[in-house]
């Protein structure tokens, strides 16, 4: 009885449903249709924004931090605009101005918005490729030998290379070109490793075949970088993801060491293994030799030499033939790179497998003294580590890029492991590596200060004395290969945090330690003044600026307070890559954003940035500085190369200016340190420019800034370090600069928990030595030239080039 009435009841349900179907079928078709059309529109207008991803987000955000908020405590001074109060929007809407300053920042955004260069559009599908590139005969090939090196082994043999591959060829220069060389550290990936490089007009036809030499490391090297660039292509959505099938071909040749990684499972020749699977990807599987390997303790000269061999008749094949052909040995035919299919689905766990099981564990530490000792002491480590267990880390992985992420995320490295070659070659210039990924080091004008011959140019714009100064960075890596970087090349780049953290207690202990330590080493240098020994043993102000880029370590605004707490002052530069842990950062003494060019084409030259959405992160990144110039005294810092970014950039920088509106800009001659660095990032003294030509520069700019309607102008100069300050007039009262600050009004207004302004810790008048027209040479102290010689002080037109 109960079944049948609930049978009933089901099939009463069924007829009501189908009645109201046949009720109303054309009003529910006709919304699904809808609702498709309106998701289809959705999907396509999202997938066409700009992705404005971010690095990770710092752990110590500033949470009540709204910094579009001009103060209500700040009285009738002239400013340049007045903000609506807004919260920081990462989705970057404008912010509304009055006074005009809304239209100019319009006019400003319109100018510079201009983006990179992109390859656009949706995924080309393949064709065979040896049909979509056949070789014509009047086509040459060009040989391009690219290594990478950290102790000079791999370099040594790419030479040797070089040397053999141009013996082998000689007969053959009317259709091969002869082999070029490249230092990976030194190059634009981009310009080779996202598409083939464009031959020069006048080169006629030409395909290359890339030739790659590459040691191992189980550390952090720029190595790192150039597999996660591969890796990163391979997946750009806007990429082809074989971008380098025009390629002749490629092979690769790995060095390692057998004493401590025996075999491949153990990580011998890791990296290089793994160049060759992203490269096999990125050409459409062109390997045109197979890879070879070599220990550099054993048999690396005789396995080059018979690779070299192999190349070379690969090379002259291709010659002959048009192409590497189907199905022959090494041509990197589909059989034979099958596996590579299921390495790209899961290239986190496959190099989770193949990493060597003996790792150096965190925390370990060894000394190195010298470059050469690393290969022993690396094994001697390993031997030690041998029963730890096997660890891994992915490649790094830039959010910008839709790569599948890995599913277990695996233990983080340390960023300078003692026994790496990096931690080996800055101790060696004098840096004191505190911790794995911090460093401090006492700057020549500390030095100079200390034995009375002057103080930097913050002494004169800032009252910074320099032997009272830190200099001292939280983070040694950098998303940046900057051409003028003295690390460039060497320090660990990354576009995201992924290595061990240390403490903020633990790198501010040890940076005064490092800091203490180095001044008490120069109480016997002939001319230090004792007075100034006995301050110096006070340390009164910070620059967090020596090298790599101090918002990226995670606990930044910990590590701040910290140098408050003692009253240190803290000047903070950053690169205006990293938009999100710029707006989460607290109020530091001054605020620095690098401006090293005024467009997108320019900077990517110049400052060669790891993110491929760079521009539009430096663009924020000066949106979230007009915000903040209330909150704290906001810099816009210039370092002008010649070459680079002086020629025709002051209309652009000023509209910089226009959007980011600092407190001051600061424009500074690049400083030539004449390194190898240098030279390979082709700097050369050429590119320093004279004094002259960075005061007319300024003027150029401050005319441009004068004809936007923006209030600033030239208040101060440091001829000596070739640097000179342009000041917004907030900071003109009564005639008068006042560009110095009063330190301890600054913490005075810190510890009272009120908010507070830049004006509220203005200084008194800049002296009138450092004002613009008067050279900025303090008369108390004693001007001497690089011998230590005493000098005539310098006027402000002076021929000085940055030293
Ligand atoms: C710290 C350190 C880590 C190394 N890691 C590996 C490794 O994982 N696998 C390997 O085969 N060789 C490894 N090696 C050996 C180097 O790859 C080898 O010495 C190479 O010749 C170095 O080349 P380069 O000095 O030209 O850069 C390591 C060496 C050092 C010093
Ligand atoms: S931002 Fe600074 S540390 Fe980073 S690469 Fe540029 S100059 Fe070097």
């Amino acid at each position: 009885m109960e079944a049948a009435g609930q049978d009933g009841g089901v099939l009463a349900l069924s007829s009501k449903i189908l009645e109201i179907w046949h009720e109303f079928r054309y009003l529910l078709v006709f919304g699904a249709c809808i609702a498709s059309v309106a998701i289809y529109i959705y999907t396509e207008w999202r997938s066409q924004r700009i992705k404005v991803p971010s690095s990770p987000f710092p752990i110590s955000p500033d949470p009540g931090f709204s910094a579009a908020e001009k103060p209500g405590w700040l009285d009738g001074k002239p400013q340049i605009g007045t903000v609506v109060k807004e919260e920081i929007d990462l989705n970057w809407e404008p912010t509304v101005f009055d006074d005009g300053v809304e239209k100019k920042l319009e006019i400003a955004r319109a100018r510079v918005a201009k983006l990179p260069k992109r390859v656009k559009g949706s995924k080309v599908l393949k064709k065979p490729l040896l049909e979509e590139y056949p070789k014509s005969p009047t086509t040459k090939i060009q040989p391009l030998l690219f290594f990478s090196s950290l102790t000079g082994t791999t370099e040594k043999y790419a030479n040797v290379l070089l040397n053999g591959l141009e013996e082998s060829l000689k007969d053959q220069w009317e259709t091969v070109k002869k082999p070029q060389i490249h230092d990976l550290s030194y190059i634009d990936y981009d310009d080779f490793f996202v598409a083939p490089p464009k031959p020069g007009e006048l080169a006629g036809d030409v395909q290359y075949l890339y030739l790659i030499l590459l040691p191992s490391y189980n550390i952090d090297t720029a190595l790192d970088n150039f597999l996660s660039h591969l890796q990163e292509t391979h997946h750009d959505f806007r990429i082809d993801t074989a971008p380098l099938s025009g390629l002749a071909g490629y092979s690769i040749f790995g060095f390692g060491d057998r004493e401590g990684w025996s075999t491949e499972a153990e990580g011998f020749c890791s990296q290089a293994i793994e160049v060759d699977k992203w490269m096999a990807k990125l050409t459409g599987r062109k390997r045109a030799f197979p890879l070879g390997l070599g220990d550099v303790k054993s048999d690396a000269v005789k396995r080059l030499e018979e690779w070299r061999d192999g190349v070379t008749k690969v090379l002259l094949d291709i010659d002959a033939h048009g192409g590497l052909g189907e199905g022959v040995m090494g041509s990197g035919d589909a059989v034979e790179s099958d596996e590579e299919e299921s390495v790209e689905l899961d290239t986190a766990t496959e190099t989770a497998s193949r990493k060597p099981s003996k790792r150096k564990r965190p925390g370990q530490r060894s000394n190195v003294d010298d470059l050469e000792d690393l290969g022993s002491k690396a094994r001697s480590q390993i031997d030690d580590a041998s029963r730890q267990e096997p660890s891994s880390s992915p490649l790094p992985i830039d959010f910008t890029t839709t790569s599948t992420p890995s599913t277990s995320p695996p233990a983080p490295k340390q960023m300078v492991p003692v026994s790496s070659p990096t931690h080996a070659a800055l101790t060696k210039q004098g840096y004191t590596i505190i911790g794995s990924h911090s460093g401090v080091k006492i700057c020549r004008w500390t030095k100079s200060a200390l034995r009375g011959r002057g103080s930097c140019y913050k002494y004169s714009f800032y009252g910074i004395k320099s032997h009272l100064c830190m200099e001292t960075t939280p983070s040694l890596s950098c998303s940046n290969k900057c051409v003028f970087c003295w690390r460039h090349g060497t320090n660990p780049v990354g576009t995201t945090w992924r290595w061990e953290v240390d403490p903020p207690d633990l790198i501010f202990n040890g940076a005064k330690e490092g800091h203490y330590k180095k001044i008490k080493m120069m109480r016997g240098v002939p001319g230090v003044r004792a007075e100034r020994f006995q301050e110096a043993m006070k340390i009164r102000h910070c620059a967090l600026s020596l090298v790599g880029e101090p918002i990226f370590y995670p606990h930044i605004n910990e590590f701040v307070a910290l140098l408050h707490k003692e009253r240190i002052s803290s000047f903070l530069v950053c690169n205006a890559q990293h938009p999100d842990q710029l707006a989460a950062l607290k109020p530091v003494t001054q605020l620095y954003v690098s401006i090293d060019a005024s467009n997108a084409e320019s900077l990517r030259k110049i400052d060669k940035p790891l993110h491929r959405d760079y521009w539009q992160r430096f663009l924020r990144c000066l949106d979230i500085l007009r915000e903040k110039r209330f909150r704290m005294r906001t810099v816009f810092r210039l370092t002008l190369v010649k070459g680079f970014n002086i020629e025709e950039e002051a209309e652009g920088y000023a509209d910089l200016v226009a959007l980011g509106l600092p407190c001051f800009v600061e424009i500074k001659g690049v400083t030539y340190c004449g390194t190898s660095s240098n030279a390979g990032a082709g700097l050369t003294m050429q590119n320093v420019p004279f004094y002259s030509e960075i005061t007319t520069f300024v003027e150029v700019l401050n005319a441009a800034l004068e004809r936007r309607g923006l209030e600033y102008d030239i208040a101060a100069e440091h001829a000596h370090s070739c640097c000179v300050l342009i000041a917004s007039k907030r900071f003109l009262v009564e005639g008068q600069w006042h560009t110095l600050i009063d330190y301890e009004k600054f913490f005075e207004c810190l510890e009272s928990g009120r908010e507070f302004s830049p004006e509220n810790y203005m200084g008194p008048p800049t002296p009138e030595w450092a004002t613009w027209g008067n050279g900025g040479f303090d008369p108390a102290d004693e001007r001497v030239d690089r011998k230590g010689r005493p000098k005539a002080a310098i006027k402000s037109s002076g021929e000085v080039q940055a030293i």
